[in-house]
């Protein structure tokens, strides 16, 4: 039991609060992209960091990559490199080797277990996304470039999908304020449809924390933010640990 609780303590750090390790910052945009560029080792055991650029990024999810990554260093006047006001969160398709909570899990299921939004083998095919949070601004954004089988009505992004993209960036930004949580509930207005293949901002800010109670806003806009396409609140409840072991 203490190993299993060690061990899901690991795995929450491990798929929302891991250090980022920032690209360094390049005159061209595909250079550096390619630079940091996600590249599979298949007899690597190093797990692959799926925010990491691959060749299916177009170049607005590109652009706005950089964009950000470069605000993760800052250069001082001696032209040394600092930690900048933004951190890229890397993320994992599985927080474990083998899957702790829940008492039913049999020892294939856990063996299998990988998280929901980085499951897709195809690049490019499902979520393509890469989170940023700003601690001090107590902010998070992510870019998500919304594959071909997101589909929901023609052409455009299915709800589920978005909903599901707000509870993870929603949960990761709560996890970095206060780990490990739980959604309790999420609110969603759907404004404007969001076209499938598009690329999209989806920002989250911290409204309040009470107790073990935290209150996060988020909107997804375009990437110019001209076009609002979803708004949502969500509660987060901080849990112990043996409430995933014994299953709440
Ligand atoms: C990279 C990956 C990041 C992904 C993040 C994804 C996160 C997820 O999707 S989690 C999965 C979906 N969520 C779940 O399955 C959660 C299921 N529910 C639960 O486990 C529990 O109900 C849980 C943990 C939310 C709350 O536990 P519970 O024992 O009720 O907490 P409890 O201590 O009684 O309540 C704490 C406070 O929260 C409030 N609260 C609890 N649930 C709700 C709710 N649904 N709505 C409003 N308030 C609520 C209580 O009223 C209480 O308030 P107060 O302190 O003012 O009295």
């Amino acid at each position: 039991m203490a190993r299993s609780l060690a061990r899901l303590v690991k795995g929450f750090q491990s798929i929302t609060a891991l250090p980022a390790v920032a690209a360094p910052a390049c005159a061209s945009l595909r250079s550096a992209s390619l630079r940091t560029m996600a590249v599979p080792l298949p007899f690597s055991s190093k797990p692959r960091d799926f925010s990491l650029p691959n060749v299916s990024w177009g170049p607005e999810m590109l652009r706005l990559y950089e964009f950000y990554n470069n605000l993760c260093e800052r250069e001082t006047e001696g032209a040394e490199k600092r930690r900048g006001p933004w951190q890229r969160l890397p993320s994992y398709n599985r927080s474990l080797k083998y899957a702790t909570g829940g008492v039913y899990l049999s020892k294939i299921i856990q063996s299998k277990a990988r998280l929901f939004t980085r499951n897709m083998r195809n690049p490019g095919a499902a979520f393509e996304y890469v989170l940023f949070v700003n601690k001090e601004e107590q902010r998070c954004v992510c870019i998500l470039q919304a594959g071909h089988l997101l589909e929901g009505p023609p052409g455009h992004v299915h709800g589920g999908a978005i909903a599901t993209m707000i509870d993870t960036v929603t949960g990761t930004h709560a996890s970095q304020l206060c780990e490990p949580v739980m959604t309790a509930n999420l609110n969603i207005n759907y404004r404007s449809p969001i076209p499938l293949g598009s690329t999209v901002l989806i920002e989250s800010t911290l409204d309040r924390k009470e107790g073990k109670k935290t209150y996060i806003s988020c909107k997804v806009t375009s990437t110019d933010g001209s076009k609002l396409h979803t708004e949502a609140t969500a509660l987060f409840v901080s849990i112990s640990i043996s409430h995933l072991l014994l299953g709440g």
